[in-house]
């Protein structure tokens, strides 16, 4: 099935940039592309959200959100607080599913970091995407600190049996210190997994145009728009 689900280290760390530039190259490459983002929470009823954020920047992509609350929390708190039904594992997997009989790729994004609770039963991202058997791409900080929470992450993955794509660094900055030039080394060194690309910081601030015709030199190239996701997983074994 052709569905990735995209989380981070955490919040911020730049999770819907990348999935604007992974949209991006696919759309460039003549690929149909859906991104659905399991759960909105921080943003009213009239501001866009990160899907009209990846529509903005990427293009034509197929846009779904399948709930938006009001405080900027994690989705459980943020549904509680509100009073209304939470988004479940089950709604995200189904959804994405759907979205994958329509397009050549799924782009699932979820809220803040991977364990982040969607429902007061603790379910995550990370059942969604063992309910789809999806691979889990992780972006992660380019500086200091990264490396133990992207590390902590993977190893959540692999605990669960799931299969991480690799890392990609949200914004790299355009003037990096020490530990973010040793983090292109040390990153797959220690999550074992590959560093898939780098968007550079200010890519959001970029025209769309830019962005679009810049997002497939970010990327390395087994996320160019040849994006397969079983022919990664080949890739990524050998
Ligand atoms: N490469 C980048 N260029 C420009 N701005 C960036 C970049 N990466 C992140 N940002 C900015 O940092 C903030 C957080 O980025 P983003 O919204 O992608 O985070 P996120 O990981 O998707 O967070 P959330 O958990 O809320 O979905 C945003 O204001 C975004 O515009
Ligand atoms: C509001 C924010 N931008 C995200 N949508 C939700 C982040 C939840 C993080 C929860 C946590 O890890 O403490
Ligand atoms: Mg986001």
């Amino acid at each position: 099935m052709p569905v990735l689900v995209i989380t981070g280290t955490g919040t911020e760390v730049g999770k819907t940039v990348v999935t604007a530039a992974v949209a991006a190259t696919a759309l460039a490459a003549g690929r149909s592309v859906a991104v659905l983002k399991a759960a909105q929470t921080g943003v009213r009823p009239d501001e866009p959200g990160d899907t009209e954020e990846v529509a903005r920047l990427a293009g034509a992509v197929t846009a779904a959100e399948l709930a938006r609350y009001p405080d900027p929390l994690a989705p459980a708190t943020a549904a509680r607080r509100a009073g209304r039904a939470p988004v479940r594992p089950h709604d995200v997997a189904e959804t994405a599913a759907k979205l994958a009989t329509e397009h050549d790729l799924v782009l699932v994004e979820g809220a803040g970091g991977l364990l982040v609770r969607f429902d007061e039963d603790g379910g995550t991202l990370a059942d969604a995407a063992a309910l789809l058997s999806a691979p889990v791409l992780v972006v992660a900080a380019a500086g200091l600190g990264t490396l133990n929470v992207t590390e902590l992450t993977i190893r959540e993955l692999r605990s669960r049996g799931l299969d991480p794509a690799g890392v990609v660094i949200g914004s790299w900055p355009a003037e990096a210190d020490l530990a973010a030039r040793c983090n292109v080394r040390d990153l797959p060194e220690v999550t074992g997994v590959p560093l898939l690309g780098a968007v550079p910081a200010g890519a959001a601030c970029l025209p769309p145009a830019g962005f679009r015709a810049s997002a497939p030199r970010w990327l390395a190239p087994r996320l160019d728009g040849t994006w397969d996701v079983a022919e990664f997983r080949g890739r990524e074994a050998g």
